[in-house]
């Protein structure tokens, strides 16, 4: 037996000697797949889904996942060995694969990128990680044997901070140390992260217990009683202790202890007396390592029993399922989707399937987390990105090991190592924030959640009160079945919704600033009957720009065409497209004058200026400014929550999804933004957005008053929000997309071409146009254009659309032509710098 063997290293070689080969998917925007060759020893260990270690280029090495095993050598290039394999099973599922390669091929972009944007860093190895020693590993105590090798990183470790993997490299003088790494990440000796600023640092809490033998031993705890009696104070330390902890029941509760700060912020106990009982050695202080997601002390709950109109919803989706895959569940704000949400996944899991429950926002995440937490306790996971990435690699190693059967998070989450979904829930379909943007994959996770569904075989529900037009026509068409609940729950009503007309507020000289007195008093109104306000405004900063009073200067950025937003808590001017700051100047730089004006307004001037006028008020603003930070989500929603603060001024994260039952008024400031926006979804958008802030407003008995400022309040989305007819908005809107080829009855692919200089730009988008039309038709090509926004990060942009009709198109035939003319634009010289983004089904 070789030594090597007994540490679990690659088994024997295999007797037959095939030769198998491995295609790898690397995180980097690859066309291709690459081929490595497994040495023969690691034939049983290569496993698809699993990570391996390959070298790319000439220095780089790389985690990368197998995709695929077979027996075909390259045809033009000789395959270079696979270093090591990193995973006992594989940490992508094969629906997962299927399903990244969907997303690479629907949306147009690699397979590297699809994994760079899914996987968790702490997931991807590369020859930038590091190891350090795993801080509960402790050289003393542990029995583990290691070898030699291994032994010899430790020791390195217990005298540096951090090794690289080259370091550990050239301190074994080995080429294939990597295996040495992994078995010490098994053996828990040693951590992997990948920057030293990001390094691993366990949760630790200080707790307390009894010192073992006042438990062990007979009769000694009542000694312990009779000594502490003259100390009266260390005396209740004690009995809170065992009141607590009730070791008298199960004396093995003991060794868990209590947390020292159940004990110290007891104002009834004394602190200095906790402290002597740990001197004399009645009490023993230990720390301890506790999940980042803890759920100790959460009390277990049963669902909320469902009203009868939830049961009669849930029998309908329950029934349509029968026959559909995809159900939309349409109910009004405030009826209870929630918990008929709740009601199915608990059907699911006790059925033994995983569940997805999609939300567009992290500040959504927050509210429900409690509330799903209270059901589901320990088998709920949380996703999203404000997670750090050990927290995310805890998660994704929590669904494949079965820990967390039920997982809340934004869109990013279509990308966790699900196997086994029976139900896949997406809240707020209607939102646009499921779309990624920027950078690619340019993913809609609604749209790739249905296909994750059909790759599993299992269903979808979509709920919102504002359906998306082409979700709705989805029903209308018979493909996907429909349920409407039309009342909210219990008394609760849908709340009033008024207008007030700015312009006549003005001629009557009854704005103050942005507020118009109606609003002003009706917020005061509230305050004085102790409810809440949510006050909305599109914009974030004080002001969009500032102006110069005599000579009309407006800053702009010096990379994107775009003016400088204002933001006065920092006196900053600030690009909201590229993050280019300056300091806002004391007087104009053109002409010297200090007559500086900030034009428009945002969020913090609304918050501002209420500080100001009400100046009982207590105020918090949630926009992209606050939210910084991990909890500071939950922070702002809790203080309103519990009612420290009482005006909740925000940007369109306070318009969905949350429920505060003591809201009463929701103010608009400023409707026309949105609704004229140039854009065909704009008054779909609006309408939207609309209903869900008013859907804030008395949502637990108490009537809830909307007021929605405007110049033009004959505009006729106001009559469809205030009269809740989503019918009547979809029927005009489905008509104008049919008219003038909109989704969803044409597929939208936009190109933007980028280039540095305005006039390549602009040329290579006129030969790619010209290109296109060739390939795909006259009616299909629109453009080029120079977008609104024509340039950012300083390249130009213009904008190409194509619009393939949903009926016979053949879309991939298409996005072929679509890949050869760019293909064919790049081999042009003069355009060899040129970018182009394609976005499937823009936003
Ligand atoms: N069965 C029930 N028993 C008790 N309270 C309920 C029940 N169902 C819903 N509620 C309460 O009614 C309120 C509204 O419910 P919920 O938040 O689920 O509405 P929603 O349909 O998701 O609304 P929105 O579309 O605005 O997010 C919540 O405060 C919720 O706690
Ligand atoms: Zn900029």
């Amino acid at each position: 037996m070789s030594e090597l063997l007994n540490f679990n290293y690659p088994p024997e070689p295999a007797t037959d000697r095939v030769t198998l080969f491995a295609d790898v998917i690397l995180p980097l925007p690859l066309p291709k797949l690459y081929t490595y060759r497994i040495p023969f020893e690691m034939n049983d260990s290569v496993m698809v889904g699993a990570r391996v270690i390959v070298q790319f280029g000439g220095k780089r090495v790389l985690s990368c996942i197998v995709a695929d095993i077979h027996e075909n050598a390259p045809a033009d290039y000789q395959a270079k060995y696979v270093l090591d394999v990193l995973d006992d099973t594989p940490i992508v599922t094969g629906p997962q694969l299927k399903l990244f390669k969907w997303i690479a091929d629907y949306y147009m972009c690699t397979l590297g990128e699809v994994i760079n944007a899914g996987l968790p860093s702490a997931l991807k190895l590369s020859s930038e990680s590091r190891i350090q020693l795993h801080p509960q590993y402790n050289p003393e105590e542990d029995e583990i044997i290691f070898a030699p090798q291994e032994e010899k990183i430790i020791f390195a470790l217990q005298h540096n901070q951090a090794l690289t993997f080259t370091e550990v490299g050239n301190l074994l003088q080995l080429k294939s140390y990597h295996k040495f790494i992994k078995s010490l990440i098994q053996k828990e000796a040693i951590i992997i992260y990948e920057q030293v600023s990001d390094k691993f640092s366990p949760k630790v809490v200080k707790k307390v217990r009894l010192t073992e033998h006042f438990v062990q031993e007979e009769g000694m705890l009542e000694e312990l009683f009779n000594q502490l009696t003259p100390q009266p104070k260390q005396l209740d330390i004690l009995l809170n202790y065992l009141q607590k902890v009730p070791v008298h029941q199960d004396i093995n509760l003991n060794y868990k202890g209590l947390e020292k700060s159940e004990l110290s912020k007891n104002p009834h106990l004394s602190a200095s007396s906790i402290n002597t009982l740990i001197k004399k050695g009645v009490l023993e202080q230990f720390d301890q390592i506790v999940s980042r997601f803890p759920i100790d002390n959460l009390q277990q709950q049963l669902p909320m029993a469902l009203s009868e109109h939830q049961l009669q919803a849930k029998d309908e989706i329950l029934g349509l399922f029968k026959e559909k895959d995809t159900v939309l569940l349409h109910g009004v704000t405030g009826s209870g989707k929630t918990e008929v949400y709740i009601d199915l996944i608990k059907h699911a899991l006790e059925a033994g399937g995983q569940v997805l429950y999609l939300l567009p926002e992290i500040a959504l995440t927050a509210q429900i987390v409690t509330r799903l937490l209270k059901v589901f306790g320990e088998k709920l996971g949380v996703y999203h990105s404000k997670f750090s990435d050990n927290e995310r690699a805890e998660v994704w190693q929590g669904i494949l090991s079965g820990r967390f059967q039920v997982v809340v998070g934004v869109r990013s989450s279509i990308f966790l190592p699900f196997h086994n979904l029976s139900l896949i829930i997406v809240d707020e379909e209607h939102e646009a924030s499921y779309k990624q943007y920027d950078p690619a994959p340019r993913y809609n996770a609604r749209e790739t959640a249905l296909v994750m569904a059909n790759l599993q075989g299992t269903k979808t529900l979509l709920g919102s009160a504002t359906p998306s037009i082409e979700s709705y026509y989805n029903c209308k068409t018979g493909r996907w079945g429909l349920v409407t609940m039309s009342k909210r729950f219990g008394q609760a009503q849908l709340p009033d919704i008024e207008l007030i007309d700015i312009r006549d507020a003005q001629r009557r000289k009854a704005m103050n600033s942005h507020f118009s007195s109606q609003l002003l008093t009706a917020i005061e109104e509230r305050l004085q009957r102790e409810e809440q306000v949510i006050l909305f405004q599109n914009r974030r900063g004080y002001a969009p720009f500032i102006s110069c009073d005599e000579c009309s200067w407006i800053p702009k950025c010096k990379f994107c065409a775009v003016s400088l937003s204002y933001h006065k808590y920092n006196n900053e001017l600030r690009c909201h497209y590229c993050g280019y700051h300056e300091r806002m100047p004391h007087d104009c730089p053109a002409c010297g004058a200090t007559t500086l004006k900030s034009m428009g307004f945002g969020t913090e001037k609304v918050e501002d200026e209420l500080k100001l006028l009400l100046p009982k008020a207590e105020v918090q603003r949630m926009d992209l400014d606050t939210t910084k930070t991990k909890n500071s989500y939950q922070q702002i929603i809790a203080d309103f929550e519990n009612g420290k603060t009482n005006v909740l001024v925000g940007t369109q994260m306070v318009t969905k999804g949350l429920d505060f039952e003591n809201v009463s008024l929701v103010g608009i400031l400023n409707a026309d933004t949105v609704i004229n926006f140039p854009d065909y979804r704009a008054h779909e958008r609006a309408y939207q957005l609309f209903v869900q802030v008013s859907g804030r407003a008395g949502r637990k008995g108490k009537p809830g008053t909307v007021l929605i400022q405007t110049r033009d309040p004959l505009q006729p989305i106001f009559r469809k929000v205030r009269n809740n007819d989503y019918e009547s908005l979809y029927e005009h809107e489905i008509e104008e997309r049919l008219r003038f080829g909109y989704p969803p009855f044409v597929r939208m692919i936009r190109i933007t071409v980028k280039h540095a200089e305005e006039e390549t730009s602009e040329n290579a988008a006129i030969v790619l146009a010209k290109d296109l039309v060739d390939r795909l038709g006259k009616q299909q090509v629109l453009g080029p254009e120079v977008p609104y926004i024509f340039k950012i990060r300083n390249l130009f942009l213009n904008e190409i659309h194509i619009k393939l009709p949903r009926a016979n198109t053949n879309l991939k035939a298409a996005k072929d032509q679509l890949a050869q003319a760019i293909f064919n634009l790049r081999l042009l010289p003069v355009f060899k710098n040129i970018r182009i983004v394609a976005d499937v089904d823009p936003m």
